[in-house]
């Protein structure tokens, strides 16, 4: 199978199907560095990236936003001194839909990448 940060997103609409626990259980493994949380109600992706500094944490963020614009699935940043959380759901399902993963693996790449 293609890695998942080689895949793009497909179009995710409000009556895209959310990722069933079977499909979860095999995606998890593909990003082991991310764990799902869930915020009120909703479950996510989280990874914690940590920096030298604010400005690396901050030039990571920004191309982050540029990756997320480029693919139309858009994350939650907060980037603090040294450390930038990033967290990964589809606000149009209120959940986990298998774009998350592809975004988080891409994420990943991105980090690797610095
Ligand atoms: C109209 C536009 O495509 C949608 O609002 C997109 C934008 N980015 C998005 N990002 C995320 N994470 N979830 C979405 O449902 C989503 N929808």
């Amino acid at each position: 199978m293609t890695a998942l940060n080689q895949q793009s997103c497909e179009a995710c609409r409000a009556d895209a199907p959310r990722v069933t626990d079977e499909e979860l259980a095999e995606l998890v493994r593909m990003v082991p560095e991310w764990r799902a949380i869930v915020v009120d109600g909703i479950m996510q992706l989280e990874r914690v990236f940590t920096f030298k500094n604010f400005k690396q944490a901050m030039a990571f963020s920004n191309r982050l936003a540029d990756l997320a614009e480029s693919e139309g699935h858009h994350p939650g940043i907060l980037t603090e001194w040294g450390k930038v959380t990033v967290t990964w759901w589809s606000h149009s399902i209120k959940g986990l839909h298998r774009n998350d993963f592809i975004m988080a693996a891409k994420t990943d790449a991105l980090w690797a990448n610095e």
